[in-house]
């Protein structure tokens, strides 16, 4: 037991993945825990085992992680991400190192690759803008090559709507978040890039209300909250049909878990606090922008922090550090970043306050709901970049005050007042 709290590795070991049976581990866990301590004062997040975890991880990259080589602006992404959450992302030793790493990840004809060498992608691009962001130094931001990046943007569009992941790649959600994400945070989001996006994304809403990866397939959580994001971030969020996404959304939290699970029939997933729990704010955003008043509280959350924290905090901590999918599983860089982000969204509530399960000194710091990094800084990037004279590609201005279209006004709102979400 650690000093003054609780922290539960899960007694059951889960040899197959059917569902009953990963719910009733879960349940063992709560049964255990409340057996065994006092209530919900007991529950601990364990920030320091995590953080040293986290910090041996990102000081290895470099050298490790050969097998994952397809993905290292990630690993650098989801580490930076969960150390900010936890309030202990060094900038005075990380950012350097972050922004020189990742610059042997660009790609001479821009966005950024998997590895050194590599061809380039829109998932490593995101994730490599975002560290950068999470960095927050005048080198980390000036690492990216903003030209480049917005010829490679736009030869991802797709003739079907969308965007490519790669040259001759898949056209899936995951590329427009992306795209319209990594745009957004280097102010080089223009009406050309946007355009055919919000009837694409609506072409993908399915009769279960969520969105699928690709039109005709299942909705998922991961791929609903790249394109609901997407969609808030250029200001179109009206083009689907909200009512139904909220009800598919607030039916993705589990009754006996209290986490998310990502499609119907699946089990819950502690990556799921962020992918689903990130769309309740961002479905209060949406409704805003429509202009509608939904027949729900408005400073409600629509769904259940308190049990979502619960499972991320009693089920999903590694003894060894790291947070987990779910009991029995080892702990990874993705899960720990995710669960973590998501954990923060349902701490602090919509209206501003904030409810903390456990401890308090489980309270995390905030992220901004639409790139997943502080919200501070992506105050702090917009401060920047505002002040960068025009960018001018093949001739053409697309940022600055003259000629830049309404995308540059709405990111420009998006800066300014967006943040309260
Ligand atoms: C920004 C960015 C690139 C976001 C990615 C979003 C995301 C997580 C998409 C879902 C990917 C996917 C196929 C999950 C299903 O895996 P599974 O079958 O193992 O999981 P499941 O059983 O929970 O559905
Ligand atoms: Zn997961």
């Amino acid at each position: 037991m650690a000093p003054g709290g609780v922290i539960l590795e899960c007694p059951a070991t889960i040899t197959s993945l059917e569902q009953q049976k990963t719910e009733n581990d879960v349940r063992n866990c709560f049964t255990t825990f409340l057996m065994n301590s006092n209530g919900q004062a007991d529950i601990l997040l364990n920030r320091e085992l995590h953080t040293s975890w986290l910090k041996r991880g990102l000081r290895s990259l470099p050298t490790n992680f050969a097998g994952l080589d397809a993905s290292r602006p990630w690993f650098v992404y989801w580490i930076s991400h969960a150390l900010e959450v936890l309030d202990d992302y060094d900038e005075s030793i990380w950012a350097s190192k972050v922004a020189s790493f990742l610059s042997q990840c660009q790609h001479p004809t821009g966005g950024f690759a998997g590895g050194p060498r590599q061809l380039s992608h829109l998932a490593p691009t995101y994730a490599a803008v975002s560290a950068l962001v999470i960095a927050g130094s005048e080198a980390a931001y000036k690492a990216v090559d903003r030209e480049t990046m917005y010829r490679f943007l736009m030869s991802m569009k797709s003739p079907h709507g969308g965007f490519k992941m790669h040259h001759e790649g898949e056209t899936d959600m995951r590329g427009s978040y992306c795209a319209l994400a990594v745009a957004s945070m280097l102010h080089i989001l223009t009406d050309e890039l946007a355009d055919g996006i919000p009837e694409y994304i609506r072409r993908c809403q399915t009769w279960e209300g969520g969105l699928a990866g690709e039109e005709g397939l299942e909705a998922h959580g991961g791929y609903s909250y790249c394109g609901l994001a997407a969609l808030c971030i250029i200001g179109k969020a009206h083009a689907l049909d909200l009512h139904a996404f909220l009800n598919w959304a607030a039916r993705k939290q589990m009754a006996h878990e209290g986490g998310f699970q990502g499609r119907a029939n699946k089990l819950v997933d502690s990556c799921y606090n962020f992918w689903l729990g990130g769309i309740f704010p961002l479905l209060h955003e949406a409704f805003r922008q429509k202009g509608e008043d939904v027949a729900l509280p408005e400073n409600h959350s629509w769904f259940a922090p308190s049990p979502l924290q619960t499972y991320g905090l009693l089920a999903c901590q590694h003894a060894g550090g790291g947070l987990k999918d779910k009991p029995g599983k080892s702990a990874d860089f993705y899960h720990t970043c995710y669960a973590l982000s998501g954990l923060s969204v349902s701490q602090h509530g919509v209206d501003g306050a904030t409810c903390v399960v456990g401890d308090p000194s489980n309270l995390l710091q905030k992220t901004d709901i639409y790139y997943n990094v502080l919200i501070e800084k992506a105050e702090r990037k917009s401060a920047f970049f505002e002040k960068l004279p025009p960018l001018v590609v093949d001739g053409r201005q697309i940022c600055g005050q003259e000629g830049e279209g309404a995308l540059a006004g709405r990111r420009r709102a998006l800066d300014q007042a967006d943040r309260r979400v």
